[in-house]
C-alpha cells in the first residue's frame, strides 16, 4: 500500500496548525481591510465626492491579478465588494 494516510508520520496536524494560523490573519486583515475602505468611501461622500474610484479599483484589480493571476482578480473583485458594497 502506497497511499498516504493521515496516520503517517507526516507533520499534517502541525501543517494545519499553521494553515489555521494563516487563515485566521487572512480573516482579519480582510475585515479590517473593508472597515478602512468603509471609512473613505464615508469620507469622500461626506465631502461631495462618489462612493467609487474606478481608477484606484483598476491599480488595485491589476495588482492582484499581477501577483495571483486570473483568480487574483477574482479576490480582487471580492475584497473591493466587501469594502464598498456591490456596483
Ligand atoms: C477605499 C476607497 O474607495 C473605494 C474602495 C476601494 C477599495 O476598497 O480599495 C477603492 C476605490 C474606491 O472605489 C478608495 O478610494 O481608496
Amino acid at each position: 500500500m502506497n497511499a498516504i494516510t493521515e496516520t503517517d508520520a507526516l507533520p499534517i496536524d502541525s501543517l494545519r496548525e499553521q494553515i489555521d494560523g494563516i487563515d485566521t490573519e487572512l480573516i482579519r486583515l480582510w475585515q479590517e481591510r473593508s472597515r478602512l475602505s468603509q471609512q473613505v468611501g464615508q469620507a469622500r461622500m461626506a465631502s461631495g465626492g462618489t462612493r467609487l474610484v474606478l481608477a484606484r479599483e483598476r491599480e488595485i484589480l491589476a495588482r492582484f491579478r499581477e501577483a495571483l493571476g486570473a483568480d487574483g482578480t477574482q479576490v480582487a473583485l471580492l475584497l473591493l465588494r466587501s469594502g464598498r458594497g456591490p456596483l
